[in-house]
């Protein structure tokens, strides 16, 4: 496999001793993580372990964090990180009643203003249409297209910048099977021609064996971070699936058993 942090700053996320609490409930409990630079990093792990409050705080929008947490060298959230970091939300955040060209253009006019940047913006807004392949409903109303293609308006939001670091809230739920594999294929050319790190999350785990690398969490805590293949040769399992169960069982046996 490649090794996509060669030559390149060795981590696009570092993290330690995060920890955030939503309401009275600690939600992340001092996680020690790295995300490296380049590649597909699955976060993965049941509804409810703490995935989107991780990618919050990756982009910088969860309130109560402690502990460090850096992305592409610079604290979450720094106002420089804007331009270099794209997230899609689980719910599509496009206007209904605009077409997708007309939403992307929208967003393209807030990341790069003004006349100077209008033919960077055109560019840009077709690029990212093409990405998505919505070339053919680039007039539709976004209100008139199916949940895959809103999702994909979003994605498309999240490309314009061409960021460095795209992270993904579980891109691929609900779509059919066909329109999830054309996603990953995309993901993988993102990261392979472009050299952005995607930081993708999922609770379906037979979408782990299509990452480089993964970071499987349960109960706000990460349990393994490996490669799918490492992670199966270490726990001899056949599946991503079966590893995950079997690093359950072992860390409840560990807290079972008194020192
Ligand atoms: N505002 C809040 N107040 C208290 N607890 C919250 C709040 N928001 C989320 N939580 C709790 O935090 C935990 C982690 O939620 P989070 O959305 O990060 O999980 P997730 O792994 O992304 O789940 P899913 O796969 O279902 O999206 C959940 O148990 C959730 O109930």
């Amino acid at each position: 496999m490649m090794n996509y942090a060669a030559g390149a700053r060795a981590n696009a996320v570092e993290a330690r001793a995060l920890t955030v609490v939503r309401g009275d409930r600690t939600v992340l409990r001092g996680l020690d993580f790295t995300v490296g630079t380049g590649g597909i990093t699955g976060l993965l792990g049941p509804s409810g372990c703490g995935k989107s409050t991780l990618m919050r705080a990756v982009v910088g929008t969860q309130a109560r964090t402690t502990g460090t947490l850096d992305v592409l060298g610079r604290p979450a959230g720094h106002p420089a990180l804007r331009a270099r970091v794209g997230y899609v939300t689980q719910a599509p955040s496009v206007y209904s009643d605009l077409t997708v060209r007309q939403n992307l253009d929208y967003f393209a006019s807030v990341l790069h203003p003004g006349r100077a940047h209008r033919d960077a913006r055109h560019e840009a807004v077709t690029r990212a249409v093409r990405d998505v392949d919505l070339a053919d409903h680039a007039d539709a109303l976004a209100k008139n297209l199916s949940g895959g293609q809103r999702s994909r308006v979003s994605l498309a939001v999240a490309l314009l910048g061409t960021p460095e670091l795209l992270v993904l809230d579980e891109p691929t739920v609900g779509l059919d099977p066909v329109l999830r594999r054309d996603l990953w294929d995309l993901f993988h050319a993102l990261a392979a021609d472009r050299g952005t790190t995607i930081l993708i999350s999922s609770h379906v785990m037979d979408e782990a064996e299509r990452c480089h690398r993964l970071l499987l969490m349960r109960d706000g805590s990460v349990l393994a971070d490996d490669s799918p293949d490492a992670l199966r040769a270490r726990t001899g399992s056949d599946t991503v699936e079966q590893a995950f169960l079997h690093l359950v069982d072992e860390a409840a046996t560990r807290q079972e058993t008194p020192r």
